[in-house]
Formats: C-alpha cells, sequence, structure tokens
C-alpha cells in the first residue's frame, strides 16, 4: 500500500475552475494515465497521491470503502466547483472474480475534468499547481505508435473455445443453469512499449458513446454503464443480447429488428435486468425498469439495452452500490453463483479486471462505474484482450464465437489504427 494522503498531516486538496480544456485526453502527460471520458465529457487524472492494492475476498469493496474513508478524511478540501467528481476523485479497477488479486484504487494528483460546460481541475498535495507537469507538450512528449502487432491465443484456441461454449450449453440445456457468460483472451505483442494515450484518443474518438477508460493499465471503451450516482439518483444501462452491424442501412435494420425478435436473445438481455433489479430494488426507494429493450447500435456490433433509473433510500455511496450490483448477468449468469463456478471451471483464464467495475468515486459517494468490456490489460509491449458473450442452451459456438472477435475488434482498432 502506497498512502502519501494524511500519513502524516492532511494533505491539500485544491479544486478550481479552468478554461475550456479542449480534448482532455489530448492533456494528458506521462504514459500511466487515468481516464473515464464520455462524448468529450468526463475526468482525466495523472501521478499518485495515493494509491492501493485491495486484497481480494468477499469483504474487498467494504474494505475499499474503508480505505477511502481514511483517505478522503484525512484531506484538506477547498473545493470552489462543488460538483460530483470534484474534490479528490479515486479511480478504481475491480477484478472481476473476488478471489482474483489486482483490484486496485488511486488518487490521482492532478485530475481534469470537464461536465456541462464547467471545466475544473483539482491537484493534491503541497506542490503549487505551476510546478506539476500539468499538461502534454505534444512536441516534447509524442504519442507513440506501437509498430506491427501480432496476436497469440491466450488460455484457449478459438476450437478449444467453442468446445468449452458447447459444453456449457449443455449444461444449461440440462438444467444446471440458466445462463452463463464465458470469455476468451488474446494476447497481443507489439514491437515497441504500447502508449495508452494513443489507444484512448483512438478508442474515444471511434467509440464516442461508450466510456473511455484507463485504470492500472486496464484500458477500453465499455458501452456498459454498471452505475452512476449523483446524490440519490442512480441510473444503469444494461446490455446483453448482440449482433454484428449490417452491410448498410438496410441490412442494419433488418438485424436489429431480428435481435429484437430473437427468442434466445431477449432471455439473454432477461437474465441481465433480472439480476439488475434484484440488487438494486432493495437500495432504491424508487426503481424504473422499461418494459422493453431498445437497441444500441455501436460502430462494430448492435445490442439490447435497457435503460435503468432509481432514487436510492439511504445514503450508500456508489461503490455499496457497485458491491451489491457486480456480478451482474450480463457478465456472470444466472444463478449467479453457479454461473462464477462454472466460468471458473471452463473459461481456464484469469479475467483480472475484464469484466470487473472500473470507474471514479469522489468523497461525496457520488460516482461513475462502467463494466470493464472491450478492454485489454496492458504491460509494456504486450496487451491481454478479452471478449465474451451471454451462452443460452441454443447457444450456436461458432456464432459465439463470431461475436467475440467483433467484440476484439475494439482494441484491436485501438492497438491498429
Ligand atoms: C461479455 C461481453 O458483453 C456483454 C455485454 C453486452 C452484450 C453481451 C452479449 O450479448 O453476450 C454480453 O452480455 C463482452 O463484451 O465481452
Amino acid at each position: 500500500m502506497s498512502v502519501a494522503l494524511g500519513t502524516t498531516r492532511p494533505l491539500p486538496v485544491r479544486t478550481t475552475p479552468v478554461g475550456d480544456p479542449g480534448d482532455l485526453l489530448a492533456s494528458l502527460p506521462g504514459t500511466a494515465p487515468y481516464a473515464w471520458v464520455r462524448n468529450g465529457e468526463g475526468l482525466v487524472g495523472w501521478g499518485e497521491a495515493a494509491r492501493v492494492s485491495v486484497p481480494p475476498g468477499p469483504g474487498r469493496f467494504a474494505w475499499a470503502r474503508q480505505w477511502l474513508a481514511t483517505v478522503f478524511g484525512d484531506a484538506r478540501v477547498d473545493d470552489a466547483v462543488g460538483t460530483p467528481g470534484s474534490g479528490p476523485v479515486a479511480f478504481g479497477s475491480f477484478t472481476f472474480d473476488e478471489d482474483a488479486r489486482g483490484s486496485v484504487l488511486v488518487v490521482p494528483r492532478a485530475v481534469l475534468a470537464r461536465r456541462g460546460g464547467h471545466a475544473w481541475l483539482t491537484t493534491v498535495g503541497e506542490a503549487p499547481l505551476e510546478t506539476l507537469s500539468l499538461l502534454r507538450d505534444p512536441v516534447r512528449d509524442p504519442l507513440v505508435e506501437p509498430g506491427r502487432i501480432r496476436y497469440g491465443d491466450g488460455s484457449l484456441s478459438a476450437p478449444e473455445w467453442e468446445e468449452v461454449v458447447a459444453r456449457a450449453a449443455k449444461r444449461i440445456r440440462e438444467g444446471e443453469l440458466e445462463k452463463v457468460v464465458l470469455a476468451r483472451d488474446l494476447v497481443a505483442v507489439a514491437e515497441r512499449p504500447i502508449d495508452v494515450r494513443l489507444l484512448l484518443t483512438r478508442l474515444a474518438r471511434r467509440f464516442p458513446e461508450c466510456y473511455t477508460f484507463s485504470v492500472a493499465g486496464l484500458v477500453g471503451a465499455t458501452p456498459e454503464l454498471l452505475i452512476r450516482r449523483t446524490g440519490q439518483e442512480v441510473e444503469s444501462l444494461v446490455l446483453a443480447g448482440t449482433t454484428a452491424r449490417g452491410d448498410g442501412p438496410a441490412d442494419d435494420l433488418a438485424r436489429g429488428a431480428a435481435l429484437l425478435a430473437s427468442a434466445k436473445d431477449r432471455h439473454e438481455h432477461e437474465c441481465a435486468i433480472a439480476s439488475v433489479r434484484q440488487t438494486l430494488a432493495p437500495l432504491c426507494s424508487s426503481l424504473e425498469t422499461p418494459d422493453e429493450p431498445e437497441l444500441l447500435m455501436l460502430p462494430n456490433v448492435q445490442h439490447l439495452a435497457s435503460h435503468v433509473t432509481g432514487r436510492l433510500a439511504d445514503g450508500a455511496s456508489v461503490l455499496d452500490v457497485v458491491a451489491a450490483m457486480h456480478p451482474t448477468a450480463a457478465v456472470g449468469g444466472t444463478p449467479t453463483r453457479t454461473a462464477i463456478e462454472v466460468i471458473r471451471e471452463l473459461e481456464g483464464m484469469d479475467r483480472a479486471g475484464y469484466a470487473g467495475p472500473v470507474g471514479w468515486i469522489d468523497a461525496h459517494g457520488d460516482g461513475e462505474w462502467g463494466i470493464a468490456l472491450r478492454s485489454g490489460l496492458v504491460r509494456g509491449r504486450r496487451a491481454r484482450l478479452f471478449a465474451g458473450g451471454g451462452i443460452m442452451g441454443d447457444s450456436d459456438p461458432s456464432a459465439e464465437l463470431a461475436e467475440a472477435q467483433a467484440k476484439f475488434r475494439v482494441m484491436q482498432y485501438a492497438l491498429e489504427g
């Protein structure tokens, strides 16, 4: 654990309004940035005022909340903006599997943010603003292309994964469970160290509707919002059920209509909605879930999507809500416990942060957390890319493989341009 904040005396945190910062991602100095950006709005951070590895186990979210309470409680905050995401902020990534190592929380030294026409800068620590390297100098600090990318299988080859999908579908037909989400990994090796900022820039440009994120090497552009808390209000975008993009607008329309009419995909989506409803309802005084999903069209795929809104009954922080919701059936399955056991048994890989919660939280408990999909874990010249899909009793392994390939394309685009 490394905690600079509050170990000896309270560290100052200062938030000041700033003029339009332009492209938030283009401002990032250093190659290990923090980011949560959608449609040009969001937060980017750099440097580390405090960092902790969250111990694995069922109490990990409670442990994280305790750590955050100490860190935020020890800060001396001067916040001239007073909005969700101003004042001290922690970025975090939690592993999909509660028993896996790798969950992390980081309070950056500097955070630059923009929302609703307002922009602000938060600095943490004694160093005056001028001594922080605040913005990237594109001449002295250019974005570096990774060069040629070679791909290799991760834990399972494509035929092996299809076999695993077939086994899972059989177990579903036999009644052991209703749904399971299975994923696979690819290993990408570049000629040069991978500059995360370049990946972020490409992802945000190509997938503006998605949440482009970066936390401790986990990088991606996820369309799935696990939870946003703004005061008492919460919202979630539940996704499950996928088809490829078509060959032109008419084909897109036909595929979208077929997705909406597909019993397999509707059932897959209903499992995901049910898990969100079940975990959110006890925390909320009101909760709205739509009767019918709609279509979300992304550059690589189309999804069934349901926008869920609610009002929290008490003072649960966004991390408390994340703890209750993870893993939803969009990334685990139904019933949850059985699905997790099947994933551990069949996938043969550590998902790390893929399909886990990723996002940020402020000192008031507001924040935004996504499900880390369409993502990769970047370390030097290597990146492990992840993609999967919901398996039902009537899943066709080759169609599931094609769906995973379409989802891999997000990170392949980020690496190759
Ligand atoms: C598991 C993934 O997607 C989930 C989210 C949306 C649609 C999904 C599906 O249709 O299978 C998955 O539940 C992934 O992108 O790796």
